[in-house]
């Protein structure tokens, strides 16, 4: 057995990790990073980039068929080759991954371990069999996996999640999708609209992050216009008959039990960290819901009898915001934390922005509406604004989705937005843009729009918005004077 003494240990090279090795690599060159899995990230490897390819190519192919309305005519039948699109999917992808171990090998080869590590006390960590590292600091940065619902494990080999289904060499022909969250809709929409028949089987009515009750009902009408979703089904079984998934469940809005068999169950059900795994008991850690309890601003971990511990936490594993960004600041707050420990210093955290790349996107700012609700009660005002007869959205025909934004009464501050709309990620980068700088719905106003933009529906929604605070005039429903369509 190897042992090593370090300032600062590190468990975990994806996106937090790497971020933390370089925030701590300031204040210290004793630094180790362990990593227990295959190098690359799983944003790269599994994650975001994978995901994104898989729906360029589905967004190619929807354009393709719905070209005819334009008056464009493609002759002859649309072929999707399942081969060809995983095959871009996983070279593409694979340049990513490379990009992501190039960096990684550029790191000294004594400051990286392999293996699995586990805590074997608040300051040791042992490393498979053959390293035990002494850490006066340690990064918890170990990311998330699929969860697998113990009453899908019935599909058996044919029971799949988003770390398997990018390695695919070809497309299926059905998938029963478990789980419409981020991932689900993600990937479920760009495999149908690949050609794959898809069933999407929910939970407690949820659709993605969506919180505001008439954002939801929109969208939960709109997807079903293009694939079945029912996000509150009743699955009565699943089981794997001759090789293939066989679901029964009663037919949406009706009694009527169905079975259907599909090639895959793809179970897209949510990804808990990767704390289990560790042997945090030995950290002596208050926990709280299995994961460390830690400051946001920090990110550092306590001790059971609440003081400080020199463990800071980083990325999917806080299962605080699981995005990439977030992963990444909370990696730098964590390194630069763990070099320069014992001076803390409490970091800036970004306003929250989350966006779904589906068609329509979902993009959620600020504060969602339930936590408006919780936290404003009866101080805010809603503002809506509609795509359906938005100008610029009709041009690309692409005008379907409803915007909804909040603000504070009295004060005018701009609080968050829900949106289910036409290639909204960019609207919601100015929106929390504009919620970072704590703007008042009226300084929001005062901003220019072009025209004829998808930024216009914006303006709308915020004149609603103005309005329902007393803050500006009732809006001209069909007023010309900013431009047809605006
Ligand atoms: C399909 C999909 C699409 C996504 N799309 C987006 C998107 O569009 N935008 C976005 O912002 N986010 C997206 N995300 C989320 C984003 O990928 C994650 O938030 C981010 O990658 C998390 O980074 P991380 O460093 O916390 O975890 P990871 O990159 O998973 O790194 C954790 C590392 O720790 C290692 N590890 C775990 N336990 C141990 C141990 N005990 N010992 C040693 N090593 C260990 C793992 O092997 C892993 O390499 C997506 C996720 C998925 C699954
Ligand atoms: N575009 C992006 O930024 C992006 C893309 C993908 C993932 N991510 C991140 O990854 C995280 C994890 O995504 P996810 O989609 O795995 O989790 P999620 O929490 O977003 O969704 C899980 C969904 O599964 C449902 N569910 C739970 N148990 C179920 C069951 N037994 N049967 C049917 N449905 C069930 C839940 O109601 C929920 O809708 C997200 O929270 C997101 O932060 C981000």
């Amino acid at each position: 057995m190897q042992e090593r003494r370090v300032d600062v240990a590190i468990i975990g090279a994806g996106s937090a990790g790497l971020s933390a090795y370089s925030a701590a690599r300031a204040h210290t060159d004793s630094i180790v990073m362990i990593e227990g899995g295959p190098y690359g990230t799983t944003c790269a490897r599994v994650g975001c980039m994978p995901g994104k390819l898989l729906i360029a190519a589905a967004e190619t192919a929807h354009s393709v068929r719905d070209a005819s309305a334009f008056g464009i005519h493609v002759d002859g039948r649309i072929e999707i080759n399942g081969r060809d699109v995983m095959a871009r999917v996983r070279q593409e992808r694979d340049r990513f991954v490379d990009n992501v171990i190039e960096s990684v090998e550029d790191i000294d080869a004594e400051q990286r371990i392999r293996g699995h590590a586990i805590f074997e006390g608040p300051n040791t960590l042992l490393v498979d069999d053959h390293t035990r590292i002494h850490a006066e600091r340690i990064v918890i940065a170990t990311g998330s996996s699929p969860d697998q619902p113990d009453f899908l494990k019935a599909a058996g080999h044919r029971l799949v999640t988003s770390d398997d289904i990018f390695y695919w060499e070809d497309l299926p022909e059905s998938v029963a999708l478990f789980g419409p969250g981020v991932v689900g809709l993600e990937v479920g929409q760009a495999l149908s609209r690949l050609g794959v028949r898809v069933r999407m089987f929910g939970v407690d009515g949820a659709i993605g992050p969506i919180t505001d009750p008439s954002v939801l009902e929109y969208a939960d009408q709109h997807f079903n216009t293009e694939f079945h979703l029912d996000p509150e089904a009743d699955t009565r079984n699943v089981a794997l008959v001759n090789d293939r998934v066989e679901v029964t469940f009663v037919e949406r809005g009706s009694e009527h039990e169905v079975t259907e068999q599909f090639d895959y169950l793809l179970a897209t059900t949510g990804r808990p960290p990767n704390i289990e795994g560790l042997e945090i008991d030995q950290a002596h850690l208050a926990m709280n819901e299995g994961v460390p309890v830690f400051d946001r601003y920090t990110m550092q971990c306590q001790h059971q009898d609440g003081t400080p511990a020199p463990v800071f936490i980083a990325g999917d594993a806080s299962a605080e915001l699981p995005l990439l960004h977030e992963a990444s600041d909370e990696g730098r707050i964590a390194g630069d934390n763990a070099g320069r420990y014992p001076d803390i210093r409490a970091s800036h955290r970004r306003s929250m922005l989350l966006v779904v790349f589906t068609e329509p996107q979902i993009a959620t700012v600020g504060k969602t509406w339930s936590e408006v609700e919780k936290h404003h009660h009866d101080s805010y005002a809603t503002g809506e604004a509609s795509f359906e007869d938005q100008g610029r959205a009709r041009v690309m025909r692409q005008n379907h989705g409803l915007m909804r934004v909040y603000g504070e009464q009295g004060s005018g501050l701009f609080l968050g937005a829900e949106i289910f709309g036409p290639r909204v990620e960019h609207l919601a980068h100015l929106l929390a843009w504009c919620h970072q700088q704590r703007m008042t719905v009226t300084q929001m106003l005062d901003m220019p729009f072009y025209h004829p933009c998808i930024e216009e529906g914006l303006r709308s929604a915020l004149r609603d918005l103005n309005t329902a605070l007393k803050q500006g005039p009732m809006i001209s429903r069909h007023g010309m004077e900013s431009g047809p369509g605006s």
